[in-house]
């Protein structure tokens, strides 16, 4: 899989004119549509789930990568996958069984990231990034767009880099939160492959244009 991918937030879509905001990311050159799903219980938010993701579904013409931001994420996992998501990212946090969890996700055909929330530490991923395919590092703390870039994040892309290398790994590092034109670059430079981008990209003037140049 290519790296320096850009998966823009539906979160910070207009929600009135969804069909509208998907069919300009599918025009863009966003490469992935980032979909954020909220409870109200692991985070103090509630954002959407089921119909949203038809909606989706049925215009998206991009990969679909669903960030669930849930308690007990493996009892919605599954339908998910069958309402179009091509991964599946869970949080470290919300998961008891996070090894059942996982396999579950890729069992049931799509590819399965963990997340870890800004105050988890990589070395909790020490005996499950073999089995991954992704490592969603949060960049701030989940439950809303548009809050600042924690700056802490460029560490910890290095020590997953070099968790990824030490178990042979082929996992992918995804990074979400606060990432803006000023910060992309250097991120992608530190070792992410995958960039997240919710109110840069739809606060902008052009969101197309905004997507082009967070790849630069
Ligand atoms: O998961 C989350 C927030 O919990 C994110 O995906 C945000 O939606 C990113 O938004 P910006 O910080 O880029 O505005
Ligand atoms: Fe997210």
């Amino acid at each position: 899989m290519k790296t320096k991918l850009i998966a823009p937030s539906l979160l910070s879509a207009d929600f009135g004119n969804l069909q509208r905001d998907i069919e300009m990311l599918n025009n863009s050159q966003a490469d992935w549509l980032h979909i954020d799903v909220m409870d109200g219980r692991f985070v103090p938010n509630i954002s959407f789930g089921f119909p949203v993701m038809k909606t989706v579904q049925q215009h998206a013409q991009k990969f679909v990568d669903v960030h669930l931001m849930i308690v007990e994420p493996e009892k919605y996992a599954e339908e998910f996958i069958s309402a179009g998501a091509d991964l599946v990212s869970v949080h470290y946090e919300a998961c008891t069984h996070l090894h059942r969890t996982i396999a579950l996700i890729q069992e049931k055909g799509a590819k399965a990231g963990v997340v870890l929330n800004p105050a988890t530490p990589v070395l909790m991923l020490e005996d499950i990034i073999a089995e991954v395919d992704l490592v969603l590092l949060m960049s701030v703390n989940p439950g809303f767009g548009g809050q600042k870039f924690i700056e802490n994040t460029y560490k910890k892309i290095a020590e997953t880099k070099d968790l990824i290398l030490s178990n042979n790994s082929t996992a992918l590092i995804e990074v979400d939160g606060g990432v803006n034109l000023d910060n992309a670059g250097r991120l992608f430079e530190a070792g992410a492959d995958v960039l997240v981008a919710g109110n840069a990209v739809f606060s902008s003037e052009s969101p197309e244009r905004t997507i082009e140049l967070l790849k630069i």
